[in-house]
């Protein structure tokens, strides 16, 4: 795996707890235990400008939810997510939504084993171009074996809402992708989430034997770490990322 300047890879055993959890929020996987396999899950997110994507991968990586500025180009976050019998140690690509940044998005989500592609429940505008990015994933790049998920984030914005659940819900059912409505903000959904994606990647890798990589036991350092960086090689070098 090659990691963008300034990040640091992470460091993972074989050892991790048997419980199910997803970071933070849950108690953190210090107490490893033996024989449980980790793996390593490319995760993209996509979706218009505001919609919340940065805003869903730092309450995932940090459990908080703080200002943001749109992303330049793709930021970069880790997180772990303890099922019984695998540890998934998930790289977060958050790609930006301005327009301007849509060409250059495919070298983030080449490759990817989980994409995400977010909407506001309080913008239909956004839930319009979930659906033509949708289009573009399954047309060009994203092969069977990745799990896609449609994303209904700022739940809390009930009030505001303009997508109705039924209708993420249908447009789910129709293409086959996982569902959630979320709030980054509360915190909403956010984990089990998560869990959902790594228990659907965990059935896709042993339908699909889908290349994700398996981690050689090393030293094990520090599974509760997660890092963030603004990409700043992001509109410029296309050889950077896994
Ligand atoms: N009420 C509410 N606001 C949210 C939620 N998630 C994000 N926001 C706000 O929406 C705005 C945009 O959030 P970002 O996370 O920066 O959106 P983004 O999709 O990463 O935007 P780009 O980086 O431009 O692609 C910010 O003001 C956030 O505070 C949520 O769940 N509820």
């Amino acid at each position: 795996v090659e990691y963008p300047v300034g990040v640091p890879p992470l460091w993972m055993g074989k050892r991790t707890q048997r419980r199910e959890s997803t970071g933070p929020r849950s108690p953190g996987p210090t107490t490893p235990t033996r024989d449980t396999r980790t793996i390593r899950v490319k995760m993209v997110l996509l979706g218009s400008s505001g919609v919340g994507k940065s805003s869903l991968a730092i309450r995932f990586s940090k459990d908080e939810f703080k200002g943001t500025l749109p992303t330049v180009g793709c930021a970069y976050f880790t997180q772990v997510v303890c099922l019984s019998d695998v540890t998934f140690h998930f790289e977060i690509w958050d790609t930006a939504g301005q327009e301007k940044y849509h060409s250059v998005t495919p070298l983030y989500y080449r490759g990817a084993h989980a994409a995400l592609v977010v909407y506001d429940i309080s913008k239909r505008e956004s839930f319009i171009r979930a659906q033509m990015w949708l289009r573009e994933l399954e047309k060009h790049y994203i092969p069977a074996s990745t799990v896609m998920v449609l994303v209904g984030n700022k739940g809390d914005l009930s009030e505001l809402r303009q997508v109705t659940l039924q209708e993420g819900h249908s447009l789910a059912v129709d293409r086959g992708l996982l569902f959630m409505e979320t709030s980054a903000k509360s915190g909403n959904q956010v984990s089990e989430l998560m869990l959902a994606i790594a228990h659907r990647v965990k059935r896709c890798t042993s339908e699909h034997q889908s290349g994700l990589t398996e981690w050689q036991e090393t030293e094990l350092v520090n599974l509760r770490r997660s890092e963030t960086l603004q990409h700043p090689l992001a509109s410029c070098c296309p050889s950077i990322g896994p």
